[in-house]
């Protein structure tokens, strides 16, 4: 006997949470609950606005259909819109005890702001030391500083970077120049400096920095390939699409040997903690970029380990069946 229910749900986001210029105030999304017989599993469906190319509308219908479709015992394909697919083939995952319980819960510290809070962070962090600046959202020019200073201060860190396609080439060359080439080394790689990919690569060359494809996994014409300089992909499921795709997307990376890094969407704490599952399953040496939980002020449903936010059950959501 099948049975399923689809809840809406809001969550208030803390104040400064700014995402492509736009402030986001709530994260807003779905979970499934899919039952056959004994057996269950949750799955999230939160597309994130101005980067997921669905609306929740969009999300929710498609959903509904598909779920009204499999209770009667239609087992049909997954849906196309990624978000839909990512949360539904979760919830079947954890159904038929595909998606292993063991979590990755370390997740690169990630400083939007103050690098001082940073620097807090990093101090009670324990073993490997990955912290994750984004950069590009102020002068190029005091990134580079900001970069110089942490990796001066704190010998064993090694930096993640994203600037979103912030950047010229010429604020990506004002960056680079406040970098002391003596640790561009430290850089692990930077996510996506310029506007366009082949400026990012001429960035790669002419400062030895390493850099890594987030928004071009997204595009028509992207492929795998290894390029001098490239040295990951950032992998974020709720915008990939199907489980089955981010095991492909992972094994692509892998086989070329790039470093493949499972990263959050803004998911809540339930899609969290199964990106944190999913990251120790498929990329158990890499540290995922989990840590956007505290851009919340609530969880749902399952917690993140050792959070402090408050967690909210079934009662706070809205059931759509
Ligand atoms: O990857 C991480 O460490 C955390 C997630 C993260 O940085 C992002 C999540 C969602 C949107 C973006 O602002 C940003 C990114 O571009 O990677
Ligand atoms: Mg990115």
């Amino acid at each position: 006997m099948r049975s399923a229910q689809v809840y809406r749900w809001q969550i208030p986001m803390d104040a400064g949470v700014v995402l492509r210029e736009r402030r986001l105030k709530t994260r807003d999304g779905l979970f499934v609950y899919l039952r056959d017989g004994e057996r269950d599993g949750w799955g999230e469906i939160s597309p994130l606005p101005g980067f997921s190319l669905e609306s929740l509308d969009d999300a929710q219908s498609a959903l509904l259909g598909w779920v009204n479709a499999w209770r009667q015992g239609d087992d049909r394909a997954l849906p196309e819109v990624p978000s839909v697919a990512f949360g539904i083939s979760c919830a079947l995952a954890e159904l038929n005890d595909a998606l292993p319980e063991a979590a990755d819960y370390r997740a690169a510290p990630l400083c939007t702001g103050d690098p001082d809070d940073l620097v807090i962070k990093l101090a009670d962090m324990s073993g490997e030391k990955v912290a994750k600046v984004k950069v590009g959202l102020y002068e190029a020019v005091r990134d580079g500083m900001v970069v110089n200073l942490l990796l001066e201060a704190i010998p064993e860190l090694t930096l993640r970077l994203d600037a979103n396609r912030a950047w010229t080439p010429l604020k990506a060359q004002q960056f680079a120049k406040y970098v002391n080439p003596d640790h561009r080394s430290r850089i692990a790689f930077l996510e996506e400096p310029c506007k366009t990919r082949d400026d990012s690569r001429a960035f790669a060359r002419e400062t030895g920095i390493a850099i890594a494809w987030d928004e071009s996994l997204r595009e028509a014409d992207f492929r795998f390939e290894a390029e001098p300089g490239l040295k990951a992909v950032v992998i974020k499921p709720t915008l990939t699409g199907s489980l089955e795709r981010v095991k492909a997307q992972v094994a692509a990376a892998h086989a070329l040997g790039l470093t493949a890094v499972i990263s959050s969407s803004l998911e809540s704490s339930l899609g969290l903690t199964q990106l944190a599952r999913i990251a120790a399953w498929l990329t158990p040496q890499t540290i995922p970029g989990l840590d956007t939980l505290d851009l919340m002020q609530t969880q749902l449903i399952r917690c993140w380990p050792g959070s402090l936010l408050p967690c909210g059950a079934i009662e706070d959501m809205e059931p759509l069946l």
